[in-house]
């Protein structure tokens, strides 16, 4: 036992020497590195300078430069104008005339980035730059020889260098001149599409439009199509173009995971698994008793991340012309808080399999496989029990097994659906938190071609959790406080806004306690929806959002007469066909952002309103669905009294932070299982069919202040995006119409109703481009002004004046 302690203190003090070393030999490369780099980065500045200097002064010089280069360097009485000497009139020489022409600049490019990425300056990608360097330098050399040949002759500057004249005279008498203007139009083009993944698909389009037809596949009525000027269509050709080329330009972003590999493998402590001495200690264990079973680890699955931010706007995309030079947030608005090293150790593993194995065989449970995967902040240990084993038998051990380990938060799934084996979820020692970096940054979401896309943090094996909020299409958030519920909100709504754009999206929020949701409202001209002639775009008020949900019902209603007379099936057929430009505007057609209501402290909405509030919330939640309304309601209390059989009939997805009882889980959940999480973002997402764990993606306040502010200092609409206007049913009343307070357009719309001689609420509502609920309102006053008569259902309102003369009288009279 003693000698096993000792030997265990020498190979620990054995790897402290050896990390010592190692480390001392990294800083020593360093700095080679940091003397190179400084080195280059001269010497680059010193030939641009020399370059830029031939370019102005070469001709004086010219006459001194034909002589050979060791004349001019010992003849004292040589006078040369270059700012860098005969050394660098004669360096700039050989490269310039000598060599490759104008493009040498182009090696002053790749001095810079050799020294910066030889002083770890910055993180740039080093076969990217020279690849597609090299390549630019020897097209540009040619392409100037080319297409420069006549200056050869009359000036003293080759801009393609002798290299870059030969080699496009060579190509001339292989391939004629013609040839190689293709060959050098082809190789660029090439070089292009294999630079920009978006390159390709804008040509393409580009290509398409030159002849492009009218679209042929409209199944709407002649009137209805219309064709857009032409103006706006090239500039948001040119628009994508010219976006696709500055994003590709992006500096790289650097991950953590990257950093990991690059920096840290070398100081790698961890023992490999498979050679792992714990793993084999266990063998020695075996004698002790019938057969342990091995612990099988899985390996942890490593999300991949992209290395910039690509928005997808090579599409026909209408509707971001409004704000074209909107900018996406970038990923450096957050932080990193996770070091993307798996956290668990195997020492940790095999510790709490032993346990668990142990505290079933005292039960006389045998196991015949257990395998372990660990996550961000929990490990499931899958087992596979002895036949004839009964599975509740160890679901009743749940407290047992919680007390061996010593830790809160043990949660047993047996059996895993469609697996045949039990689960055992334990906490980690140390959880590690998953950053919305990495999130965001994560393949899986950027690359989702989902229409809402939300990203929620990771699974168990470490995987990014990320969901479609149409698919949901309502989401119910329920946790005690503090554990993590108003991060989750925040990361969702992160999410939504760092893939999609202010005109495909709004949002309304709704925030009792006042202080939760407030810091979105800076964003409020672009991507916020409120009710006209409301001040603050964030609702506080319970009669306000009363007021709104019920506005979000009109404009519910108001989105289904649009896809009834567009023929859609839902708020992405209608759009398709708004963008392909077969619905006209001037028929009352628009583009429908998605609406994403996120109502926080719901408790305290239903305690205060009840059923006033949770009418339009179930009304909404039931059909809102097919025109692009989604809610997202939190709560506190999840008692049955808060959340109704209503509400949870209408919201299958939802997602429980720790609540403190099984109780409170099962109104969420409709299972256990929330009241034995250990917080701090840890959640079970359920989607009606399945229910996963997943550590919630941390964003802190700062993060999303600093995402706020990004979004709110660019130029937005010039208001948040107009609910319709809703008036309380009470003063919708004919006899409740005070003609005193008439509208200010009453005049107006009473003269279009008497020449017309039609009494209808759309066409008043078309003509003055006011909202439906005005144009009611209107007409009930003409109504009790005399104007029309009663309402007769979808007909238009009788007229009772005849001509403009009794109208003016009546005006006159009022
Ligand atoms: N995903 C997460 N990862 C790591 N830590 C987290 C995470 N989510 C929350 N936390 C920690 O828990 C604290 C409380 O979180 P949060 O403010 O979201 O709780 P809450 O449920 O909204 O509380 P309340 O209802 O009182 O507002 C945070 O300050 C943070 O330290």
């Amino acid at each position: 036992m003693a000698r096993k302690k000792t030997s265990n203190t020498s190979r620990k003090k054995n790897q402290k020497s050896n990390f010592r070393n190692r480390l001392s030999k990294l800083s020593s490369w360093e700095r080679v590195g940091g003397i190179l780099s400084i080195g280059l980065f001269f010497f680059a500045l010193y030939l641009l300078i020399s370059l830029i200097s031939f370019l102005l002064s070469g001709g004086a010089d010219q006459s001194q430069l034909s002589l050979t280069a060791r004349e001019i360097l010992t003849n004292p009485n040589l006078k040369i104008e270059n700012v860098g000497g005969k050394w660098g009139a004669n360096m700039a020489d050989w490269f310039i005339n000598r060599g490759i022409g104008l493009a040498s600049f182009g090696v002053v490019y790749l001095l810079l980035i050799l020294a910066i990425k030889l002083g770890r300056i910055h993180k740039v990608s080093l076969s990217r730059n020279f690849g597609y360097g090299i390549f630019l330098i020897i097209w540009t050399s040619v392409a100037l020889g080319y297409f420069m040949a006549p200056l050869y002759e009359q000036s003293y500057l080759y801009p393609g260098g002798a290299y870059g004249f030969f080699i496009s005279q060579w190509f001339n008498s292989v391939i004629g001149n013609v040839g190689t203007f293709f060959l050098l139009m082809a190789t660029m083009l090439i070089c292009i599409i294999i630079a920009f993944e978006n390159a390709w698909p804008v040509m393409r389009k580009w290509m398409t439009r030159v002849k492009k037809q009218p679209a042929t596949d409209a199944p709407l009525s002649d009137e209805e199509v219309y064709s857009e000027p032409k103006a706006p269509v090239i500039n948001e050709k040119d628009d994508a173009f010219a976006k696709v080329v500055e994003e590709d330009d992006e500096v790289e972003v650097v991950y953590a995971d990257d950093k990991n590999k690059e920096d840290d493998i070398e100081i790698e402590l961890e023992p490999e698994p498979e050679e792992n001495s714990p793993l084999q200690k266990t063998e020695g264990d075996k004698e002790k008793g019938p057969k342990d079973p091995e612990l099988e680890v899985e390996k942890r699955k490593e999300d991949d991340v992209v290395d910039s931010i690509q928005q997808d706007l090579s599409e026909d995309y209408d509707p971001t012309l409004d704000l074209s030079r909107y900018e996406f947030p970038s990923l450096d608005l957050l932080k990193e808080w996770s070091t993307g090293n798996p956290q668990v150790t195997n020492e940790e593993l095999i510790a709490n399999k032993n346990r668990i194995v142990e505290t079933l065989k005292n039960y006389n449970i045998e196991i015949v496989k257990i395998k372990a995967t660990s996550g961000p902040t929990i490990t499931l240990y899958e087992i596979v029990p002895a036949p004839g084993i009964r599975i509740s038998k160890i679901k009743n051990l749940e407290d047992d097994i919680a007390l061996s380990l010593a830790a809160l938060g043990i949660r047993i799934i047996a059996p895993i659906p469609g697996k045949g084996t039990v689960g055992i979820e334990v906490p980690n020692r140390k959880p590690e938190i998953v950053s919305m970096r990495s999130i965001i940054a994560s393949r899986t979401f950027q690359e989702s071609e989902y229409e809402l896309p939300i990203a929620l943090g990771k699974t168990i094996s470490n995987e990014t959790y990320a969901v479609d909020l149409t698919k949901m299409p309502h989401i119910l958030v329920a946790g005690a406080t503090g554990q993590g519920k108003s991060v989750g909100l925040n990361a969702i709504i992160t999410s939504l806004v760092y893939k999609k754009h202010p005109s495909q999206l709004k949002f309304v929020f709704v925030d009792p306690k006042k202080v939760e949701l407030n810091l979105y409202s800076v964003m409020e001209k672009h991507y916020l929806a409120k009710m006209p002639g409301e001040d603050d775009p964030i609702i506080t008020d319970v009669q306000k959002v009363k007021n709104t949900l019920n506005s979000l019902n009109l404009e519910m209603d108001n989105r289904y007469d649009l896809l009834k007379k567009a023929h859609a099936r839902n708020i992405k057929e209608y759009n398709q066909k708004f963008i392909s430009r077969r619905l006209n505007p001037e028929k009352g057609f628009r583009y429908l952002p998605y609406i994403v209501v996120v109502i926080d402290e719901f408790a305290d909405l239903i305690m205060t309103a009840g059923k006033e509030i949770e009418l339009p919330i179930a009304r909404i939640a039931q059909l809102a669905r097919a025109v692009g309304i989604h809610m997202i309601i939190a709560t506190q209390r999840p008692s049955t009294n808060i959340i109704t059989g209503v509400i949870k009939a209408n919201f299958p997805a939802r997602i429980a932070f720790r609540v403190a009882s099984m109780v409170d889980s099962r109104t969420i959940l409709d299972s256990p299982g929330a009241n034995q999480l250990i917080g701090k973002g840890d959640m079970l997402v359920s989607t009606g069919s399945s229910l996963t764990r997943v550590q919630c993606a941390f964003v802190d306040t700062p993060e999303v202040e600093s995402i706020v502010h990004f979004i709110g200092e660019q130029p937005g609409y010039p208001t948040a995006f107009l609910l319709p206007e809703y008036m309380d049913e009470s003063s919708d009343e004919p006899g409740a119409v005070d003609l005193k307070n008439r509208d200010d357009l009453f005049d107006e719309a009473a003269r279009l109703v008497v020449l017309n001689q039609t009494g209808s609420t759309s066409a008043i509502q078309r003509k003055f481009s006011i909202g439906y609920n005005r144009a009611g309102r209107i007409m009930d006053q003409l109504e009790a002004a005399g104007v029309v008569g009663p309402n007769e259902g979808s007909k238009a309102r009788q007229v009772l004046l005849q001509d403009e003369y009794s109208l003016e009288q009546l005006l006159n009279n009022l």
